[in-house]
């Protein structure tokens, strides 16, 4: 529209010259006709020029759907949940219900839940905001926090990273212990203070965050969104607006050792050198994590995750997807470093981690600042490995799933793609088990046990395949029959 206005504008211009530099009576009527011409084509060509405009906006929409809808994807969320779009980045942050959430939640009767869910039920029982609370790590630690006692109110925004109705069955098996979980973003900072205006929480346990190594590369936003922005977020809540402020304890990973060789890893380790951007936004969240508990006193620990499974455990993760693959009889990627050796990884089991988790809580020590901005003294800042300080080579873990579900792996392979991974992770947690007791216990062959128990029962899978039995039938199977099946085949 701008452009044909501007042509005719030009096209009147290039009438004015003519009659500029014209004289004589019959000059005079030529001038007249001229300007009668250029007025008539102008219009023409202003026509002409609406009708192509509209004809390039008709093609552009039929081929680019996404592009034009994106301020949809920007409020409403959605997405396909293999591959949610990157430009559609803040959808990850913002569910549907959740876009509008500080607006949504309030009254009476929100307010009486959200007191109810976050009242401890014990004597000294602490009460715990718990971020990302329907994700895996978030999920385990608020019901262990229910069962010894605190309050806990969780928050999730049940993105489409992954199947969000494993999320919502999460949530759904909290609510039945009593957690109450809200469809919320972390960078709601409204709701985030309508929740501590209503609740004095004691504790933030702050999960949420865009994890995965390797899907940084197709949707770098997001980690910034949720990762940098989010983090900043819980901070700013915690920091200026809780009175009194929380001790936060946080989600760091194993990731930000990146390039590190020193092994095991230990917490005085270079984290300077990240591998991917993943790694590089925890990182840049433990740069944020001093700055805050530098100017505002806010208590603040970071736990460094080494690769947590589980039952309840993250689709996207490999154990998980490979024993899909294998149920499946669809082919798996294994990989092998530049050097020839197998990825090796410092696999965690769940349970351990929430040990770990709840020990940070327990210690964290009191922050020191106040909504006027002043800190009475320095307040904690801590870091800290959770790991199981024993490496395992990823074959391994495929030959103890291949066991457990009675079924051969169809493998493939590969040099490691330069796509953010790393050939190794393995921790040294003696500041954990100094400072708090953590003590993992748990090895791989039994943790991936109790994650194939879930996995058959959970999917329904019918009994043959806990047998070793080929082929993963369609019909729901009986839940003892699978267990039985599962344990005679481990
Ligand atoms: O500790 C962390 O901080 C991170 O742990 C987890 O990352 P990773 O340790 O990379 O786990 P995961 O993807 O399960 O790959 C496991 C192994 O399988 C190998 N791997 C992977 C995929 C594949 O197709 N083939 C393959 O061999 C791969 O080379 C690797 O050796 C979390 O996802 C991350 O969010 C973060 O929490």
């Amino acid at each position: 529209m701008p452009s044909s206005g501007i042509i005719a504008v030009d096209a009147a211009a290039k009438g004015m010259k003519l009659e500029r530099y014209a004289s004589g009576g019959a000059l005079l009527l030529r001038r007249a006709t001229s300007a009668k011409l250029v007025s008539a084509s102008s219009h023409l060509l202003f026509r002409a020029t609406v009708l192509a405009t509209l004809a390039l906006v008709f093609l552009f929409t039929l081929h680019y759907p996404s592009l034009l809808s994106r301020s949809f994807h920007l409020s409403t969320g959605g997405g396909d949940a293999a591959h949610p779009s990157s430009a559609s980045h803040r959808s990850l942050l913002m569910s549907s219900s959740s876009s509008s959430a500080s607006a949504a939640y309030g009254g009476a009767a929100w307010e009486k839940e959200m007191r109810r869910s976050a009242r401890p039920s014990r004597d000294g029982g602490i009460s715990v905001l718990v971020t990302g609370a329907a994700g895996f790590v978030g999920t385990h630690c608020s019901l262990a926090l229910k069962a010894r006692g605190d309050g806990v109110v969780g928050l999730d925004n049940f993105n489409s990273y992954y199947d969000p109705s494993l999320k919502r069955a999460r949530q759904a098996l909290l609510a039945s212990r009593g957690v109450a979980v809200l469809d919320a973003d972390i960078n709601d900072g409204l709701l985030l203070e309508k929740l501590f205006d209503v609740t004095a929480f004691t504790h933030v346990l702050h999960l949420a965050a865009q994890a995965g190594v390797r899907y940084a590369m197709e949707a770098p936003q997001t980690y910034v969104a949720s990762n940098v922005a989010g983090l900043v977020s819980v901070f700013e809540v915690a920091a200026k607006h809780a009175d009194p402020q929380p001790a936060v304890v946080w989600a760091s990973s194993s990731s930000v050792y990146g390039l590190n060789t020193d092994a095991p890893f230990s917490e005085d380790h270079r984290t300077d050198r990240p591998a991917s951007l993943y790694a590089a936004t925890k990182k840049a969240g433990e740069a944020i994590a001093h700055t805050y508990n530098h100017i505002y006193g806010l208590s603040i620990t970071g736990l460094r995750f080494f690769t947590v499974y589980g039952p309840w455990g993250r689709p996207d993760m490999a154990y998980f997807f490979f024993a899909r693959s294998i149920v499946a009889g669809e082919p798996i990627t294994l990989f092998r470093a530049a050097d020839g050796s197998d990825a090796r990884r410092d696999f965690t089991y769940i349970d351990d981690v929430v040990k770990g988790c709840l020990g940070a809580l327990d210690t964290a020590g009191k922050s020191t600042g106040s909504k006027s901005g002043r800190k009475s003294g320095p307040a904690p800042l801590r870091v800290y490995n959770l790991g199981n300080t024993s490496p395992v080579p990823v074959t391994r873990m495929v030959a103890i799933l291949e066991k457990l579900l009675g079924k051969k792996a169809n493998k493939r392979i590969v040099t490691m793609p330069s796509n953010g991974d790393v050939p190794f992770t393995h921790a040294n947690v003696s500041h954990a088990a100094h400072d708090f007791g953590y003590r993992p216990t748990t090895s791989l062959e039994a943790g991936l046990r109790h994650f194939v128990d879930w996995f058959v029962e959970y999917y329904k899978l019918d009994a043959k395949i806990a047998k070793g039995a080929r082929g993963a039938a369609a019909k729901p199977a009986k839940k003892k029959k699978a267990a039985a099946a599962m344990s005679a085949a481990s």
